[in-house]
């Protein structure tokens, strides 16, 4: 490694192998990178070599603004090929065991190498690294990869500040300091008495059970999204906001990824289309739809006559979902109107100007990476934070139209509400309204993350107060201390603490 990145301030990120906690963990090691810190990053071998294999990670540390990026990954212990790696309830436990082990020798073996590590960075569902990291008497943080809105839900149902549905009041509202009245189908759904994903409940609140060791919460969110709730818990909590970490106006290009898969070629097709006629649908990485609802999709977006760009990722052979097929002639009937591909380069068709609407499952990276593109979303929220950011997404941030409520409902969205849905979101007031409010998202995420803007200043006092305590990590330790330039001066400017005026109907 060249002396270069030996000198600089060394963190390692540990993030849990799901393609929705590595995008924004790696997105937020690139900003760190870029403000002069060395960063590696890691995740399970088994993750690893399909990141190596679909994105461009070398074994050199990748310069990254004034500082580096560089990967290392750890094996899980298990085979190649163990179906119990689909099981989180097994899964999580394995990794916490090998972990434990593993990311302390990593430790070491960087020590050795003149690269001392001065701080440990997960995000959820792994909350064992701040444990490491405070037996080896190194500062945690931790980043938190879903809304502020989400993390109060679950904070006020860990503590048990307000009723929540419970099996003998299922169908209660919920009032949370800050935020709109939650319908009792808009909690996430983690929550729920009847959630058929205990285990994703038990992975998610397990990070609240150790919320006082991380020195710092980073949010993938931004200040003048969430203003109040993220003021609210800022006062209960160490919360630094520093979305959206997907736009990092100092590095742009950088060409380190993290996809699991490789992207399919559709930018071409994208610029064969004119300017807003065509809607992209995902449902990010791992929600899968049933035969009968994706079949309905299928017919509404052909009844709709709107030109669309369809994933349709291959389930994992473990994880139990049989593969999904399009209609007979589906396929045919669209024509050069359609575009169905295993995975896409979201970043870049949801910047492309042929693209009209999306329609998501509102994942927290897909809802930010909307916002923050200016792109009118159609929700199609299934479980968890999704439900909750469907509500955020269409009644506060008005940037949507609802295509269906989530899985609980049980309920077969028909082709008609398909193609009704396409149709407000892409023609007409209500679909020009969501845009403006859309595009005024899209300037105050910029804002937020130029030069001085409030993720941008807080990612800066992280770096400063990462630095601070890196010389206190080596003193105690009494090794060579990296170097530490001084903090760099507050910034001023373009900050802001106003509201994004947003037009109603
Ligand atoms: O075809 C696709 C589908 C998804 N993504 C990315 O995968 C992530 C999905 O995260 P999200 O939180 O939206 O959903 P999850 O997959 O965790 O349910 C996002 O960063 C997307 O940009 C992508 O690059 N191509
Ligand atoms: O690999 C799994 O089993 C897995 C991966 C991701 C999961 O949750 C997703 O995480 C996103 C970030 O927290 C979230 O916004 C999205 O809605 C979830 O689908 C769950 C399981």
């Amino acid at each position: 490694m060249g002396s270069d990145a030996e000198s600089l301030v060394h963190v390692l990120l540990v993030s849990f192998p799901g393609q929705g906690h590595v995008n924004p963990l790696l997105r937020l090691g690139k900003r760190l990178a870029s403000k002069g810190l060395l960063v590696t990053f890691t995740t399970p071998e088994s993750i690893g070599k399909q990141m190596r294999k679909a994105s461009n990670i070398g074994d050199e540390p990748a310069p990254v603004g004034d500082g580096f990026i560089r990967f290392e990954f750890f094996e899980d212990g298990w085979d190649e090929d163990e179906p119990r790696r689909q099981d989180l309830d097994q899964y999580l436990p394995q990794l916490e065991k090998v972990g434990k082990v593993l990311i302390p020798e990593m430790i070491r073996r960087n020590a050795e190498r003149n690269r001392p590590i001065s701080c440990l960075i997960n995000n959820p569902f792994i909350p064992w690294v701040s444990d490491v990291a405070e037996s080896l008497g190194l500062p945690s943080a931790m980043l938190w990869v879903q809304s502020c809105a989400c993390f109060a839900a679950y904070y006020h149902y860990y503590h048990g500040l307000v009723p929540f549905p419970s099996e003998s009041a299922m169908e209660i509202d919920v009032r949370l300091p800050c935020m709109p009245l939650l319908k009792h189908d808009e909690v996430p759904s983690f929550l729920y008495p009847t959630s058929p994903y205990p285990f994703l409940r038990r992975a998610i609140l397990g990070q609240y059970k150790n919320l006082d060791k991380p020195f710092c919460i980073l949010m993938d969110t931004f200040q003048e999204l969430e203003l109040e709730i993220i003021e609210y818990m800022s006062k209960i909590c160490p919360i630094k906001t520093v979305g959206p970490l997907f736009k990092n106006p100092k590095v742009p290009n950088a060409n380190v990824r993290g996809d699991f898969m490789k992207a399919d070629d559709c930018v071409g097709w994208l610029d064969s289309k004119p300017a807003g006629s065509v809607v992209y649908v995902s449902f990010g990485s791992v929600v899968y739809l049933k035969q009968d609802q994706w079949d309905e999709i299928a017919y509404g977006l052909l009844n709709s006559n709107v030109n669309f760009l369809w994933v349709m990722k291959p389930p994992h052979k473990d994880s139990g979902y049989t593969v999904l097929t399009l209609p007979e002639g589906f396929l045919e009937k669209a024509g050069d109107k359609g575009k169905v591909v295993q995975w896409s380069p979201q970043e870049q068709v949801l910047a492309h100007p042929a693209v009209a609407a999306f329609v998501t499952h509102c994942g927290w990276n897909s809802s930010m990476e909307a916002l923050a593109s200016g792109m009118p979303i159609i929700a199609f929220p299934q479980w968890g934070d999704q439900v909750t950011d469907a509500k955020y997404l269409v009644d506060v941030f008005k940037v949507g139209v609802r295509m269906c409520r989530g899985e609980a409902e049980d309920k077969l969205i028909t082709r008609d509400v398909v193609e009704k849905c396409l149709l407000e979101a892409t023609v007409g007031e209500k679909a020009a309204e969501m845009k403006r409010n859309a595009l005024k998202w899209k300037a105050a995420a910029e804002a937020a993350v130029a030069e001085g803007g409030s993720s941008d200043r807080n990612i800066q006092a992280f770096v400063d107060e990462v630095k601070r305590r890196s010389v206190e990590v080596a003193l105690a330790k009494g090794s060579k201390s990296t170097v530490v330039e001084a903090p760099a001066a507050a910034r001023e400017g373009a900050a802001t603490n106003g509201k994004v005026e947003l037009v109603s109907s």
